[in-house]
């Protein structure tokens, strides 16, 4: 049996924490499946790597695992028991775009901690190692939402792991980023591994993918078209769709010429 440990093929996974699962995880909105009978597991200290052409229902899948949406049908555990409001303040996530508070960069990370029930001194030492982690220190009165998108990306990856996480979700976290922007929050993320919390990224970037992932994902109209290894399926993909995508052409189910871009 391959490592994945994503599995969708219902063989047993590998012998490892499971933190997450899903099972047959479906979505509707408008009449149309969006999500399509999802079932995966993530276990304790992996980076799990979600792929797939845009509008596949990677965001809307980090959404449904983060308890942010509801599912149509299906099952998600958290360790074993439900996705509740306690499951889910054990868990973090950054979008492409960082949704900051009308207040401070320190301000900002405080809330974090406020929201968990975090005071004191314990507070402020938190908040102090948050920016210094994030090299915010000289950032962190200035009110948050005039710094530069890649200081607002570092904020949001040290306002998620300032409490933390048993895992992060990351939705393009680098996707607007420069190259160095990029590789300081690939360090964050680097360092949150090193700290013990579970990763499900999702990213454009084969790269990134290959330099941070274990497990690959790859979703096509909302289905898990194919899971395994990060390398091997960069190197060898089986699935028709992410053989189309990582070649650079759109895979059509119907049409069985795929079409070059
Ligand atoms: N609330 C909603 N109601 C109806 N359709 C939706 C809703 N949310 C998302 N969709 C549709 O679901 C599909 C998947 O969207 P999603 O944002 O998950 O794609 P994605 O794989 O993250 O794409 P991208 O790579 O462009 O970010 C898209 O066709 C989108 O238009």
């Amino acid at each position: 049996m391959s490592e994945a440990l994503i599995d969708i093929t219902n063989h047993k996974p590998a012998a490892r924490e499971t933190l997450l699962s899903a099972q047959g995880l479906c979505f509707d909105a408008r009449g149309q499946r969006l999500i399509d009978s999802v079932n995966l597991e993530v276990a304790t200290g992996r980076c799990t790597v979600i792929m797939g052409a845009n509008g596949s229902g990677k965001s809307l899948l980090l959404r449904l695992l983060h308890g942010l949406i509801t599912p149509s049908a299906g099952t998600i555990n958290w360790r074993g028991g439900s996705l509740d409001h306690v499951a889910r303040l054990q868990q973090a996530m950054v979008f492409q775009r960082p949704v900051m508070l009308r207040r401070s960069v320190a301000a900002n990370l405080r809330f974090a901690l406020k929201v968990r029930g975090v005071h004191g001194a314990e507070r402020k030492t938190r908040e102090a190692e948050a920016l210094a982690l994030a090299k915010l220190e000289n950032l962190k009165d200035k009110p948050a939402r005039v710094l530069s998108g890649g200081e607002q990306q570092r904020l949001a990856m040290a306002r998620a792991l300032i409490s933390t996480p048993a895992l992060l979700f990351l939705d393009e976290p680098t996707a607007s980023l420069d190259p160095a922007s990029s590789l300081a929050i690939e360090r964050l993320i680097e360092t949150a591994r090193e700290n013990g919390t579970t990763i499900v990224l999702v990213t454009h970037d084969a790269g990134q993918a290959r330099r941070l992932g274990d497990d690959l994902l790859f979703l096509h109209n909302g289905q898990i078209a194919e899971a395994g290894p990060v390398t091997r399926i960069l190197e060898a993909p089986q699935s028709e769709a992410a053989q189309a995508w990582l070649g650079g052409r759109i895979f059509v189910p119907d049409n069985p010429k795929s079409e070059t871009i």
